[in-house]
């Protein structure tokens, strides 16, 4: 399923944006006071960076270094407009996420109705970090989660078994949250452990999972780890984070003319490393070994380790922000089971069936999920 597919965005003409009513599928029209170039921020970032690095060679011409940066651009839109054009493309943003949400709605809109599915069953809680728990910032090393964030995970925790699912490194993750009770899946949930506190939920499966299905690529992504700091030192603003069984080359601070540099040389040190891939998150590379786990695999595995394998009365509950979510938005989409949140401020392709805006949204929703606990278990 997707939140905005290209149809929709081809009836965009005239300045009025037509799409179809979720529940009848009449065409609906919005006025909309842009021209169509403010199109941009909606229709970016189709390609996936792989097939863009492959294509992307020295001689590369001017479309394919456009089509390059352009997924770059887009692949964490500014939140804030710079000028008069960025505010054209926000006010389009804003009101195609007004469409979008007749069929993708507020989690906490309808959370009556989440509550209604999930009655009767265990719910799982599966948050990812980055942009989900904490805002994106500019310095990954300054990502803190907030007191109160800190505080709605830990109540969650305590009431249903609960997960965080990351890319980053398992052991920096944790120094942020900082919370005993929980699973963590690091390096895109390459490396799985359950919580060193249990609760009675927990029970029923296995607390003392420890999950590293990548550990053989460990030397080679410590050699592509120095390779890279190496490769990219004199591009100002460029980061590289080792995130143990994988690697993220940050881009956010890097001047936009240097992108195309940057990109080529991450492309130069894989190149040689045909064990490894190269994935695209918010202004990101993400390096990571071509096995086939991800975090769908890390949702699965972690289902399986609390006993719910075969169970039809699990609800597990997935919120994320990032293209690397989709794939454990997709688990639960064919598993049919429970449901997958998107944390997004503006429109895109995803596999969740529902939408949060920002991190305070997903705490507000953590919340809810408590209270309503609570009462469900006052009441028997
Ligand atoms: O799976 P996640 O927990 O969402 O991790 C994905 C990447 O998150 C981090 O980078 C992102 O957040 C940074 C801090 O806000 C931001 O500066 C960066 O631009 C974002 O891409 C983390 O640093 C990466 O290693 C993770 O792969």
């Amino acid at each position: 399923m997707q939140v905005l597919s290209k149809p929709y965005l081809n009836t965009m003409t005239n300045q009025k944006l037509v799409i179809p009513d979720a529940k009848s599928g009449i065409p609906m029209a919005f006025p909309v006071a842009m021209p169509d170039s403010a199109l941009f921020p909606l229709s970016g970032n189709r390609l996936p960076l792989k097939k863009l690095l492959k294509k992307l060679s020295p001689n590369a011409n001017g479309a394919r270094i456009n089509a390059l940066l352009d997924s770059m651009r887009a692949s964490s839109p500014t939140r804030q407009p710079s000028d008069a054009e960025d505010h054209a493309s926000w006010n389009v943003m804003r009101l195609t996420r007004t469409c979008v949400q007749l069929h993708h709605p507020s989690a906490l809109t309808m959370f009556e109705e989440i509550e209604a599915a999930a009655t009767g069953k265990q719910i799982v809680v599966f948050l990812d970090y980055d942009g989900t728990l904490s805002p994106i910032i500019e310095d990954p090393d300054r990502a803190f989660i907030t007191s109160e964030m800190r505080e709605a995970v830990r109540d969650v925790a305590k009431l249903f078994p609960s997960a965080i699912v990351s890319g980053r490194c398992r052991a920096k993750v944790y120094d942020f949250v900082q919370l005993t009770e929980l699973y963590y899946a690091g390096s895109h949930g390459m490396d799985i452990k359950g919580p060193s506190k249990g609760h009675k939920s927990q029970k029923r499966g296995n607390q003392t999972v420890l999950c590293q299905p990548a550990r053989a690529f460990l030397p080679i992504i410590d050699e592509v780890y120095k390779a890279l700091i190496e490769q990219v030192k004199h591009i100002p603003g460029a980061i590289v984070e080792n995130n143990r069984f994988c690697l993220s080359v940050h881009y956010r601070c890097v001047e936009e003319k240097k992108w195309v540099e940057l990109a080529d040389q991450v492309k130069l040190v894989i190149k040689d490393y045909s064990q490894l891939r190269v994935t695209h998150g918010r202004k990101v590379f993400e390096i990571r070994p071509t096995i086939k786990w991800d975090k769908g695999n890390a949702v699965e595995f972690l289902l399986e380790s609390l006993g719910f394998d075969e169970s039809s009365d699990v609800f597990p509950i997935y919120v994320g922000d990032d293209r690397t979510d989709e794939d454990a938005f997709r688990v639960l989409r064919e598993r049919g089971q429970g449901l997958g949140i998107l944390v997004s401020n503006g429109p895109k392709e995803t596999n969740a069936s529902y939408t949060l805006q920002e991190p305070i949204e997903v705490m507000h929703f953590l919340r809810r999920l408590v209270e309503w606990k609570k009462v469900s278990l006052f009441r028997h």
